[in-house]
């Protein structure tokens, strides 16, 4: 499967090492990235031009960059009747976003993956929502101070407590699994969401907890960081790495 990657940081930056470096599934292979700033990425064919980018040989474009990318450019991927795959999973807050991409991909017969990212429990969520068991979610969030806010803090401090739909728009960087977790459950008016800035932290922390006619439900998970960059979590570019080989696998879907 020959992918296309938009976004040549954290994440981007790995996958390309683990696909094409490291051969980790072996059918898969970044061929095309599109870049506003590299000219040159060894082994991999750089675009500046996003038509030119998309008229390459790819099945799937693999966005790994911003919410205001995956608005700007998502559309154009599935019009080139392209596959897409979402980390920056924050844009489908805006339901108008959603919709229309929703309708592209009925459309032009394609497909949207969106991976769990930095967390887990998913799975419970969407069942129990199925037949309407899901009545409450939330998210806290503890992360290292200065992940969030630009001056030192001496003590760990909450630095929003809302729902999602408000936290994504206050920090579309640091909290997209609020986002999917409101896409698995109860939605973003709904889920409940806390963020901390700790000093003393050094990894991304994630606790959610869910209750229903289904039971209760308590995830946590402690993430290690990116090898490169604190910031974000390891989970999550392992999170499309996973459903790429769902993907190219496609027999047993788990
Ligand atoms: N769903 C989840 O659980 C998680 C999602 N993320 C999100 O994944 C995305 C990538 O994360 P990282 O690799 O750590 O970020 P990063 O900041 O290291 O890299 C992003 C790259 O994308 C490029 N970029 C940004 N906007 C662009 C645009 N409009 N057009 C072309 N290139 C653009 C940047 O120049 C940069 O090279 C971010 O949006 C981040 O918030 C990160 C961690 C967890
Ligand atoms: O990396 C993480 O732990 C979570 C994150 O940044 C996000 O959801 O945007």
């Amino acid at each position: 499967m020959k992918v296309g990657l938009i976004g040549y940081g954290n994440i981007g930056k790995y996958l390309i090492q683990k696909l094409n470096d490291d051969q980790l599934l072996p059918g898969t292979r970044i061929t095309s990235t599109f870049s506003r700033s590299r000219r040159e990425i060894n082994g991999v064919e750089v675009y500046n031009d996003f038509q030119a980018f998309l008229d390459s040989d790819i099945e799937i474009v693999v966005e790994a960059s911003s919410i205001n990318a995956v608005k700007k450019y998502g559309y154009d991927v599935l019009k080139a009747r392209k596959n897409l795959l979402i980390i920056s999973v924050g844009a489908f807050a805006d339901q108008y976003f959603y919709d229309q991409i929703q309708a592209l991909a009925w459309k032009y017969e394609r497909k949207v993956y969106l991976p769990s990212g930095a967390i887990g429990g998913l799975d419970i969520l969407k069942a129990a929502k199925t037949s309407n068991q899901l009545d409450a979610v939330q998210i806290i969030t503890r992360k290292p101070a200065s992940s969030l806010i630009d001056e030192p803090l001496e003590e760990k401090q909450t630095v929003f407590d809302g729902t999602a739909s408000e936290a994504i728009q206050l920090f579309p960087k640091n909290i997209n699994v609020s986002i999917i977790l409101s896409l698995a459950g109860i939605g973003s008016e709904q889920t409940r969401v806390k963020i901390i800035a700790d000093p003393a932290a050094t990894e991304n922390m994630h606790c959610i907890k869910a209750y229903g006619g289904f039971g209760e439900m308590t995830v946590e998970v402690k993430n290690s960081p990116m090898p490169e960059n604190p910031k974000t979590s390891h989970l999550a570019a392992l999170s499309v790495l996973s459903t790429l080989k769902k993907k190219e696998e496609n027999i047993l879907i788990m």
